[in-house]
């Protein structure tokens, strides 16, 4: 079995970086696993407690880059993980050629979760993981913070939102359970009543200023299908990153996840890349057809076999025909002064039919028209990026 991914995200102050530490050593210490990669992509983190193979910190200096482009922190968060992104295919390689040596790599994320689930980069980030290794979202949790289930429902909409998003496996890790076990939350997870049960007595508890008033549980019961929907493609364990209790069945259930990725979400991501690339080639072939239709070159078949001239073109129109369409201005022996490069053209002719081979020449310069914008806009963004 090759090298898999696993992406720690979780709300500020889940336990992802000490999950993250207690992952390394739990997987160093065993005889059934290789030590992992380790890459930590938090910026702003002062100290990193494990020894990271990969670390954020060496390339971009989050405190330089809020002076410098004058950021708060959030901002800075998003630009230091923009900067890192641009390299993000050197970040690859280097992991790919491990893949042999190593079974894990677990990568910890910025601590503010918006920063690196909402940002271009993020999905950049995630996307190139994705589509190199078998990739699977740890999503933490902080568990003894969830117990009242307004909160634990708003950050299980969270995962959500996270799992929609990426279209990776997930597993929702309830953490801290030496402080509070997480049986409370897998019981609301298993049975819905259970769950409207805990909302009905908090909000007999804190009658209208509790969290279950009025609005909220009702909110609370509609959305009861898509999160039992939600809940079903999810596996969950709980851990204590401090005591390390749970972490040999958290790794049965990524390798589970892995299976998971290979046999189903791969395919799914395959496909829907493919869907892509075809719009997009539809979308090319539409606007080149649309070029070649503007300048009267569509293909002569798709004229149903009519050879005779009858589109209506900027030729066609010189000759004055009364079809309704706006006529000339008195400019009208002005010579228009573009053309079109490298087109060897007689004096005031706009459109030549019988170059036979004028409408190869135009996909060519459509094609390394393209070409030259992307490679272009890459460039200026690189450039903006730099400064
Ligand atoms: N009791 C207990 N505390 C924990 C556990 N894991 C983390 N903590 C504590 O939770 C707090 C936050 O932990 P971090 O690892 O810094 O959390 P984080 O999600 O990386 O934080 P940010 O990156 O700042 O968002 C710290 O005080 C940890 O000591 C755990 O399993 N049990």
């Amino acid at each position: 079995m090759g090298l898999s991914t696993v992406i720690c995200i979780g709300m500020a102050g889940s336990g992802k970086t000490t999950f993250m530490q207690r992952l390394n050593s739990h997987l160093r210490a065993s005889p059934d696993h290789k030590n992992p990669y380790v890459i930590n992509l938090d910026p702003a983190v002062l100290k990193v407690p494990y020894g990271a193979n990969i670390d954020i910190r060496d390339s971009i200096k989050y405190k330089k880059v809020m002076e410098n482009y004058r950021l708060g922190p959030n901002g800075a968060i998003v630009t230091s993980l923009n900067l890192f992104a641009t390299k993000i295919d050197q970040v690859i390689g280097l992991v790919e050629k491990k893949n042999d040596a190593y079974d894990h790599c677990i990568v910890d994320t910025p601590g503010q979760i918006e920063c690196f689930v909402w940002s271009a980069s993020g999905s950049i980030i995630t996307e190139s993981f994705a589509s190199t290794f078998p990739t699977v979202i740890a999503y933490i949790v902080d568990t003894p913070r969830n117990s009242s289930p307004t909160t634990f429902m708003s950050n299980m909409l969270y995962a959500c939102s996270i799992l929609y998003k990426t279209k990776l496996p997930m597993i929702i890790v309830f953490n801290k359970t030496d402080v509070k076990k997480a049986d409370f939350a897998f019981e609301w997870m298993k049975d819905f009543e259970s769950f409207q049960e805990a909302i009905r007595n908090d909000q007999e508890l804190n009658g209208d200023l509790g969290m279950g008033s009025g609005y909220m549980s009702s909110l609370i019961n509609s959305m009861s299908l898509m999160l039992e929907e939600f809940y079903s493609q999810l596996d969950m364990c709980g851990v204590s990153s401090f005591t390390g209790d749970g972490f040999d069945e958290f790794l049965d259930i990524i390798d589970k996840k892995v299976d998971e990725y290979n046999d189903f979400y791969k395919i799914e991501r395959e496909r829907i890349i493919k869907e892509k690339e075809l719009k997009e080639q539809a979308r090319k072939d539409q606007s080149l057809n649309g070029l070649m239709k503007d300048l009267g070159l569509e293909d002569k078949k798709a004229n149903n076999g009519n050879t005779d001239d009858s589109a209506d073109v900027v030729s066609d129109l010189e000759e004055g025909e009364n079809d309704g369409l706006v006529d000339r201005d008195e400019d009208e022996g002005i010579e228009r002064e573009y053309t079109f490069p490298g087109e060897d053209r007689l004096e005031g002719e706009v459109n030549d039919r019988t170059a036979p081979d004028l409408q190869k020449k135009y996909q060519e310069a459509f094609e390394q028209t393209s070409k030259q914008a992307s490679s272009e806009t890459a460039e200026n963004i690189a450039r903006y990026i730099r400064q």
